[in-house]
């Protein structure tokens, strides 16, 4: 390992968004070409709920990355309130779904159908414990008079706490952790408890959104902290512990959707994900880190193998596309028209 070059074991993404038809066709190919794995996100219109329709998903998401043929995309069951439980642990022992999410109904994109009390899926939560299925939350409250930059940390004491009191041995992957909050109750948790962290979060505050004018494409849920929670998760990131592993959550949406009246929530980072991560690492001098963080901690808490191919980053300046997509469908990259620093090399 030279510092102008880095060679890691081939990296999985713990949180992504595919979406389905021409939008899955035009960015599946980005997380295929990077990834070994992939933990599908099921926030589909309408959702993924049955093991029947995950099978049928996961055959589409096959087709649009055909040109990697060693990609596997690992599902995951949408949780409602009338969740078939039966079916749910069924499709995990099958092979089906390797977890299932929870999405606390109006949290973020497509909650419409998620869980409006998580008592009302205690029986699938028990069902899964006894299974050792891991259940991945969207840790947000979603009541109206908790502001926004609070919901969060509330959703830790006032969901996660309990729940866990209800059922210590269930696996929980927190997502998309924002706050010092959540990295240090994930820090303080049991061996059952990890938090996927985005390159996103890694890189931009709220300030980075919302001073001089504001940006759409930063936009996302859970929405940017303030400057000291970025630091936290940066930290925690870079420690290199057990508990905290990669998950993009890239979520991409068109450009008209996102620079409108009323954008949607969500980042696309696909396109260069792992160069963004590698960036974060180096820049807080723990490159020597990532590989353990995009590679190792992810595969181990969830019992499956780690990857045997490898990839190798350069250092070598890219510039990033304003746009890509076709006119039909354009999409904007996480950091458009900015240059990196690592490049992903292709054989
Ligand atoms: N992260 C986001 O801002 N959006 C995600 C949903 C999610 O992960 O919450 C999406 O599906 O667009
Ligand atoms: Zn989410
Ligand atoms: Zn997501």
């Amino acid at each position: 390992m030279t510092a102008d070059s880095i060679t890691l074991i081939k990296p999985d993404d713990w949180h992504v968004h595919l979406r389905d038809g021409e939008m899955l066709k035009q960015v599946a190919p980005y997380t295929a070409r990077q990834f070994a794995r992939a933990i599908i996100m099921p926030n589909l219109v309408p959702p993924v709920t049955t093991t029947a329709m995950a099978v049928d998903y996961r055959r589409r998401i096959l087709a649009a990355t055909r040109d990697y043929p060693d990609f596997q995309p690992l599902m995951t069951a949408y949780l409602t309130d009338d969740i078939d439980y039966e079916d749910l642990i069924k499709g995990h022992q099958q092979g089906v779904f390797t977890a299932a999410k929870l999405y606390p109904a109006g949290a973020t994109t497509n909650s419409c159908h998620g869980v409006t009390d998580i008592k009302n899926i205690f029986p699938a939560l028990e069902a899964m414990q006894k299974q050792g299925m891991p259940l991945l939350v969207h840790g947000e409250v979603v009541d109206n008079d908790i502001d926004i930059f609070d919901r969060e940390a509330c959703f830790i004491d006032t969901v996660l706490q309990p729940l866990l009191k209800d059922m210590p041995e269930l696996k929980v992957v927190f997502e998309h952790i924002t706050t010092q909050d959540a990295a240090d109750f994930v820090m303080s948790a049991g061996d059952n408890i990890a938090a996927t962290i985005t390159a996103h979060h890694l890189q931009i505050n709220r300030n980075d959104m919302l001073v001089g004018g504001i940006k759409p494409h930063y936009y996302c849920l859970p929405v940017a902290k303030r400057e000291l929670h970025r630091q936290a998760l940066r930290q925690a990131a870079t420690s290199g512990h057990k508990k905290f592993f990669l998950g993009t959550d890239t979520a991409p949406h068109a450009v008209g959707d996102k620079e409108s009246a009323c954008g949607c929530a969500g980042i696309f980072t696909a396109p260069h994900a792992i160069e963004h991560y590698a960036q974060v690492f180096e820049e807080e001098n723990a490159l020597n880190q990532l590989e353990t963080f995009a590679s190792i901690n992810g595969p181990n808490f969830y019992g499956l193998p780690i990857n045997k191919d490898r990839i190798t980053l350069i250092k070598e300046s890219q510039h990033v596309s304003e746009i890509v997509g076709n006119n039909d469908l354009s999409l904007s990259p996480f950091k458009a028209g900015e240059t990196l620093v690592w490049q992903l090399h292709s054989d």
